[in-house]
């Protein structure tokens, strides 16, 4: 398991080992001790979470607000997307920046992504498997976000636009 900084402080790319055979492969996707001795965090992961998408489909940027805020541990089980986060925490030096990841079945890359972050992702393939840890429950009356194309944020999702499908709940972020 190695962790890779981005550009923000506190959100890291995580590279699990994979033991591969010829069988296949085998890796462990979440190891607590491990996670704490690499990171620090002793995060008590309570939900966990998976959504299935097609090609085009942008789902976020979303976040839970105040003590419901969540931090998440996301990865691309099948198919490839560009994972999205977005520095909300005011007090931050890098408020209002982001960092996009390419996540996929092939890199097994995952994604840390702390409280106080908008995230959203796009699929860039023809489907995609997404599963996530959450350190917080879903609580549906402190969500908020930013439209997936907030000219703040000018992020290129990297699709054909004709063939981006949000949901209304999310144009209406
Ligand atoms: C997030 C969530 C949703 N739901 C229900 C509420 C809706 O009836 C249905 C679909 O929810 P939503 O349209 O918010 O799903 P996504 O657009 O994939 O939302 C997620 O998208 C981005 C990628 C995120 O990071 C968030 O975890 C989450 O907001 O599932 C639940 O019952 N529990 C939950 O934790």
């Amino acid at each position: 398991m190695k962790i890779i900084p981005t550009a923000i402080d506190g959100c890291f790319v995580i590279e699990p080992a994979v033991f591969k055979d010829g069988r296949g492969y085998f890796m462990e996707t979440f190891n607590a001790a491990k996670f704490k001795e690499l990171t620090g965090i002793d995060t008590p992961f309570v939900q966990d979470n998976e959504s299935y998408s097609n090609y085009g489909v942008i789902r976020g940027l979303h976040l839970q607000q105040g003590k419901h805020a969540q931090a998440k541990l996301v990865r691309c089980i099948k198919g490839t997307i560009l994972d999205v986060a977005v520095d909300l925490r005011k007090e931050s030096k890098t408020y209002m920046q982001y960092v996009a990841v390419e996540l996929s079945g092939e890199n097994k890359k995952q994604l840390y992504v702390p409280r106080g972050f908008a995230h959203g992702y796009s699929v860039l393939s023809e489907e995609a498997l997404f599963a996530y840890k959450c350190d917080n429950f879903y609580n549906k009356g402190s969500e908020g976000g930013l439209r997936y194309d907030d000219p703040r944020l000018n992020i290129d999702w990297q699709l054909d636009a004709s063939k981006v499908l949000v949901s209304d709940k999310d144009i209406k972020l």
